[in-house]
């Protein structure tokens, strides 16, 4: 399989822009590809923003964070970077005909060692890796929101996965800094999922029944449990749009109406209320990303 030099991540979203500077921080050249320029140019200027807040913090270096961003690449055009890209790691929009059709392409564009890797966090392996002629080297090698942040990594196996596969990307997660961990046997949610899931769909489930109100259920999670935040505090960050498009293709799949998204997370995608990244979702958010009090769902 050879050696990882060269990374391409594919999409500049929430995911994407920070695993890029990950990547390069690491000492990885580095290419992050997006559809929208528009997503691209963000993506530079969050991550602008964050690294120098971080060497004003004194957490990184600045000739670190000068040499990062002179690894990392930003564009729209894919076929450049995906001819020299040892490892893909997929983090575009949640949608399985997206996915399914990005990594035909990348079998075709990318060398024949690469490793194609989807940061999914919904779709097994196997839903995809057969897009492509090479199953065996197509993984999740799934990130954790902040991808700069949080160590952990979840590494997926489907039935086609080889063990090199497994090997190699147990290797490039540590040399990223991260704490890999490796599912044997793929199943949709993985680990941490679905034990976040079962704990938000209870805390729909209370707000729904007029049990208590998101800031009531939010501030439980946080004060008795030990949460570092609620469920629902969570699920605007990481965008509300996200669980909902992993619960409906859960249920395009089952058929079970236990598996549709809820009433309240259905009614907010409506709306286009996704939470931090639109100023809105289950709190408002003023334009510094600070929750304004008092502005929970229920007393809109
Ligand atoms: N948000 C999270 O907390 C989180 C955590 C772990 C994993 N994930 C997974 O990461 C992936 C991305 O999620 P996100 O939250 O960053 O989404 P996002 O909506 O913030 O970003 C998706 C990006 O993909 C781009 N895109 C769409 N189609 C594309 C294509 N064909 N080619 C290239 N770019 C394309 C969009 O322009 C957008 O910039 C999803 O698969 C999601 O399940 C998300």
């Amino acid at each position: 399989m050879g050696t990882i030099d060269r990374i391409l991540v594919i999409g500049a979203g929430t995911m994407g822009a920070q695993i890029g500077m990950v990547c390069a921080l690491a000492g990885f050249e580095t290419a992050v590809y997006d559809l929208a320029e528009t997503a691209l140019d963000r993506a530079r200027t969050e991550l602008e923003e964050r690294t120098a807040h971080a060497v004003g913090k004194g957490r990184l270096g600045e000739a670190e964070r000068d040499a990062a961003f002179a690894r990392l690449s930003f564009g729209t055009d894919l076929i450049g970077p995906a001819a020299k890209a040892d490892f893909v790691i997929e983090a575009a929009v949640e949608q399985l005909d997206v996915k399914r059709k990005l990594f035909a392409e990348l079998d075709r564009l990318t060398p024949p060692h690469a490793i194609l890797a989807t940061n999914s966090s919904g779709f097994v392996p196997s839903r995809i890796a057969d897009a492509t002629g090479r199953p065996d080297q197509v993984c999740n090698l799934h990130f954790f929101n902040p991808a700069m942040v949080m160590r952990c990594v979840e590494i997926v196996r489907g039935p086609q996965t080889s063990d090199e596969t497994v090997r190699a990307t147990v290797a490039l997660a540590e040399r990223l800094g991260k704490q890999p961990v490796v599912l044997d046997k793929e199943i949709p949610g993985f680990v941490a999922n679905r034990i976040l899931n079962a704990v938000r769909d209870e805390a729909i489930r209370l707000l729904e029944g007029q049990i208590a109100s998101v800031e009531a259920i939010d501030t439980v999670c946080r004060t008795a449990l030990g949460y570092p935040m609620g469920p629902f505090e969570l699920m605007d960050l990481t965008g509300i749009d996200i669980g909902y498009h992993t619960k409906k293709a859960r249920y395009d799949e089952s058929g079970d109406p236990r598996d549709l998204p809820s009433r309240s997370v259905t009614e907010l995608v409506g709306r286009g209320e996704l939470g931090r990244k639109t100023g809105k979702g289950w709190y408002a958010y003023d334009r510094h990303g600070n929750k304004i009090e008092g502005t929970s769902w229920t007393s809109r």
